[in-house]
């Protein structure tokens, strides 16, 4: 395992049950997992949670971020209105690995009504697996960030 440590995860109702095998696997594979919630499958606006793990990361306090949707999307799309943010939805182990080693994502999205829990956590797993490859791809991710 690279240095990361500190992993934050939020999903809005769509992705309880799933956000939760998350957390166990994650754990498991020995990251700190800092869950904040929702707890209740009552609805609620995914902008919010997306934000607020955003901002864990950003702020530094968490290494890294993963957040669920009913498809990824939209909680992903508010995770990147954070600045420092790179987030991707992930529904196939290479995009999950391409989005660590070549755009240094600091945040993964994952859709609950999109994949089942084997292939999500084995995307789990490939993007925590992964690491960022600098170089060509360094100069690129810079781009962004400017
Ligand atoms: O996928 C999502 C956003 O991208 C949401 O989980 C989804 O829109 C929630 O829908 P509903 O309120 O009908 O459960």
């Amino acid at each position: 395992m690279s240095d990361t440590k500190r992993i934050v995860l939020s999903s809005d109702h769509a992705a309880i049950d799933l956000r939760q095998a998350v957390a166990t696997h994650v754990t498991a594979k020995g990251y700190e997992v800092v869950d904040i919630g929702p707890i209740t499958t009552e609805s609620t606006h995914y902008p919010l949670h997306g934000k607020a793990a955003a901002e864990r990361v950003a702020s530094g306090d968490c290494d890294l971020g993963i957040i669920l949707c009913g498809t990824g999307q939209g909680i992903m799309m508010a995770a990147n209105k954070v600045p420092g943010i790179r987030c991707g939805v992930c529904s196939d182990t290479f995009s999950a690995a391409m989005i660590r080693a070549h755009n240094n994502a600091n945040m993964l999205s994952i859709g609950a009504r999109v994949v089942g829990e084997g292939v999500a956590l084995e995307i789990v797993d490939a993007y925590l697996d992964a690491e960022f490859e600098g170089g060509r791809h360094g100069t690129r991710v810079d781009m962004i960030e400017d």
